[in-house]
C-alpha cells in the first residue's frame, strides 16, 4: 500500500505584528501557556503528511531560540525579511528537493486538521496549486478615502483567502520571485502564481482559520483553540 506523500511547510513568522499594538511580535503571545508560533507549529506538525517546517524568523527576534520548539528536528530557521512575501522566498530558497510547498501564517494557529486534509488531497487530483478559503458572508462595500461608500461589490464568488497555501515549490518559487523582482504588491502566494498567469483552485475551510491580527483577535483565537474538537 503507497504511504501518503510528505510535505515541508514555510511558516512566516518574521513580522513585528504593529496591528496587534502588543509588547511584542504577536506570533509571541501566549494562549493556553503557549506562543501562537507554538500552537501554529506544533498543529502542522500534528498531521501525519507534514515532516518539516521551515519557519522564517526575523534576524533580530528575542524570543524565538528560547522557545522549546526551536530545537526540535523538524523545525530549520531561515532569516525572515521586511515584507511577508521576503520571509516566504527566504523559507522556499532553502529547500533543496520537493515537488510541493505549503506556505502557512504563523499567525493563524486555529488551522483544522481535516481542512488541511482537504487542501493537501487536491495535488492528487492536479498539478494546479490551491489555498484554503472561506466565502465573504457580509455586504461588502468600496469606499473612499473619506470612508463614504462608493458602491456595494457583488460578493458572488468573492472568498477570503486563508493560509495554507499549496504549490509545485519551482512554479511558486520562480513566480515569487519575479514578482518580487518586478515590485509586485504580492500579500499571499496565490497572487504570485496568478501573476504569472497560474490556476489556483479555491479549497472551502472553516472561516475560524483566523490570523490573530488585531487585540480582539487573540480573544477569538482562543475560544477557537478551546472548542477545536467541537467546531
Ligand atoms: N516581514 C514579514 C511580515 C510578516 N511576516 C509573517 O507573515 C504572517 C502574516 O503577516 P501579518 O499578519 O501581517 O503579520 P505582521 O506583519 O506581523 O502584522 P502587522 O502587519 O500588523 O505588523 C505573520 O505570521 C507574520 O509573522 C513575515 O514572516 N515577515
Ligand atoms: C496570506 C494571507 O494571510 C492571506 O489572507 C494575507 O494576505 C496576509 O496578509 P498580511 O497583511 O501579511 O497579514
Amino acid at each position: 500500500m503507497s504511504t501518503a506523500p510528505l510535505y515541508t511547510v514555510v511558516v512566516p513568522a518574521a513580522g513585528i505584528g504593529q496591528r496587534m499594538q502588543a509588547d511584542r511580535p504577536k506570533q509571541y503571545l501566549t494562549i493556553a501557556g503557549k506562543t501562537i508560533l507554538e500552537h501554529t507549529l506544533e498543529n502542522l506538525y500534528a498531521h501525519p503528511q507534514i515532516e518539516q517546517i521551515i519557519v522564517a524568523i526575523n534576524p533580530l527576534d528575542q524570543y524565538f531560540d528560547s522557545l522549546p520548539i526551536a530545537s526540535k528536528t523538524w523545525v530549520k530557521r531561515v532569516d525572515g525579511g521586511g515584507e511577508r512575501a521576503d520571509s516566504v522566498l527566504a523559507g522556499l530558497n532553502s529547500i533543496q528537493n520537493a515537488d510541493w510547498v505549503l506556505v502557512h501564517d504563523a499567525a493563524r494557529p486555529c488551522l483544522a486538521q481535516d481542512d488541511l486534509s482537504k487542501l493537501l488531497a487536491t495535488a492528487e487530483h492536479s498539478e494546479h496549486g490551491a489555498i484554503l478559503a472561506c466565502r465573504v458572508r457580509d455586504t461588502m462595500k468600496r469606499g473612499n478615502t473619506s470612508h463614504d461608500i462608493l458602491h456595494t461589490e457583488s460578493r458572488d464568488n468573492l472568498w477570503h483567502a486563508l493560509t495554507p497555501q499549496f504549490f509545485p515549490l519551482d512554479a511558486l518559487r520562480s513566480a515569487l520571485g519575479q514578482a518580487m523582482a518586478q515590485g509586485i504588491a504580492i500579500t499571499d502566494e496565490a497572487s504570485a502564481i496568478e501573476w504569472a498567469q497560474g490556476k489556483v483552485h479555491l479549497v472551502e475551510g472553516r472561516s475560524s482559520n483566523i490570523k490573530v491580527t488585531q487585540p480582539e483577535d487573540l480573544h477569538l483565537a482562543e475560544f477557537y483553540l478551546q472548542h477545536k474538537a467541537t467546531l
